[in-house]
């Protein structure tokens, strides 16, 4: 922990700006804040937009934390899909579009998230529901938002029913995952908020808050006495930034390993074997002569830690069928890219975040540093056509 250090300069700073109430940070009194924290401070592209990001996901955080530490059975449903939701993943979601709303006016505003509403209406949903309700009224209370109304059961369901937006390719579009993860949400394990901007097709900033992954590396053990809460956030151009979630440290720019041998490399993949195809990954892995076994670990959370160097590699091939969605990766994808590294899909394509809520690839999704991405992707292509050969 030596290089991160405490700041009060830049704590002051972060304190200044959200939902603190110290100065309420709405698009129109944006200027206001501009003159009153230093004249000479002028906020860069997208930068005010981050702080928002980054105030909102640490907000919502909190609440998946709360949850969290004492998740009940009830809390808990199954969707369609047979993935799960909780409480928290409404919550979270729910706050954030509160959040961002509150900031950015709720005329123009357009958000694609994972959630909606449709199972906390009606009689099965209602005890869900007022759960929800409470966790972020409660979360507005003790994140001491000046002026802030209760929110009723309606304000709930419609915060969370702003996710429905279909994005695109044009205008600015808010991408929220608001548990990434739930699985390992719910098993106590890893997970993300994860969070992004679209501006005209492009991912233009990203923030991932992950509550328990430590600040130095994935797998230190809670003995280490190293802090756990991770909160990265990138910006076009700007690079990606490291920081403690409960802001008691100076932010940190992070760079994704540079090694370039592979026999020194090592790999990262969901620990959900029914999220990506482990017999796949480690024919690449052989193929590419990485010799460390997989870091497996839930959510964005991956990202975060190979922006960091802690892994080289990043491999996702979901079984056949599966379609991506851009919120399992909008926030990921610039978090990696704004610390130097490449993320692609299997054909050596460029993730297209401007088709709508889904993300079509080629395969699967891999990212690495520019010095090995040839390597791993002949490794791919070579995996992939001997894997053709045998069926
Ligand atoms: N069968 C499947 N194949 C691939 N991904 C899946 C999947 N079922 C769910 N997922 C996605 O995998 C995400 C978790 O990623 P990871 O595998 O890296 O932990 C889930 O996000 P949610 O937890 O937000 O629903 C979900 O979108
Ligand atoms: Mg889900
Ligand atoms: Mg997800
Ligand atoms: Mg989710």
């Amino acid at each position: 922990m030596d290089s991160i250090v405490a700041s009060s300069r830049l704590t002051r700073v972060a304190a200044q700006i959200g939902f603190g109430g110290r100065i309420f940070c709405s698009s129109s009194l944006r200027n206001s804040f501009l003159t009153y924290a230093e004249p000479t401070m002028a906020l860069s592209t997208y930068e005010h937009e981050l702080h928002l990001a980054v105030r909102a996901a640490r907000l919502a955080a909190r609440l998946c934390q709360t949850v969290q530490k004492k998740l009940l059975a009830k809390e808990t449903q199954s969707k369609a899909d047979q993935s799960p939701v909780t409480v928290a993943d409404y919550g979270s979601q729910a706050l954030i579009s509160w959040a961002l709303q509150r900031e950015c006016g709720s005329e123009t505003f357009s958000m694609v998230a994972e959630e909606d509403a449709d199972d906390l209406r009606g009689k099965d949903g209602l005890e869900m529901l007022l759960r929800i309700t409470d966790l972020v009224n409660e979360a507005i209370i003790a994140e001491g938002v000046q002026n802030a109304p209760k929110l009723s059961k309606e304000n709930v369901l419609e915060a969370v029913d702003k996710g429905r937006s279909q994005g695109g390719p044009v205008g600015r579009h808010w991408v929220l995952d608001p548990i990434d993860g739930t699985k390992g949400f719910v098993r106590g394990d890893q997970y993300a908020v994860a969070l992004a901007l679209l501006d005209e097709g492009d991912v233009v900033l990203g923030v991932l808050a992950c509550p328990n992954l430590p600040l130095k590396g994935v797998s230190a053990q809670s003995s280490s006495g190293i802090p756990v809460g991770c909160l990265f956030s990138a910006r076009k151009g700007a690079g990606t930034m490291l920081q403690s979630l409960d802001d008691s440290f100076v932010p940190q720019k992070v760079h994704v390993s540079d090694v370039d041998d592979p026999a020194h490399a090592n790999f990262c993949e969901s620990f959900e074997a029914a999220h990506s195809r482990q017999s796949l990954t480690e024919r690449i892995a052989k193929i590419m002569g990485v010799k460390a076994p997989p870091v497996r670990i839930d959510s964005q959370a991956k990202y975060g830690a190979m922006a960091r160097g802690d892994a080289a590699i990043y491999m996702r091939f979901p079984h056949v069928g599966y379609r991506e969605k851009i919120w399992d990766h909008a926030a990921g994808c610039i978090v990696i890219q704004e610390a130097g590294g490449v993320v692609c899909d299997a054909a050596g394509n460029r993730l297209d975040f401007s088709k709508g809520r889904y993300l079509d690839v080629e395969h699967g999704i891999m990212a690495t540093n520019p010095k090995l991405m040839p390597t791993f992707l002949a490794s791919v292509q070579a995996a992939l056509e001997a894997e053709n050969r045998v069926s």
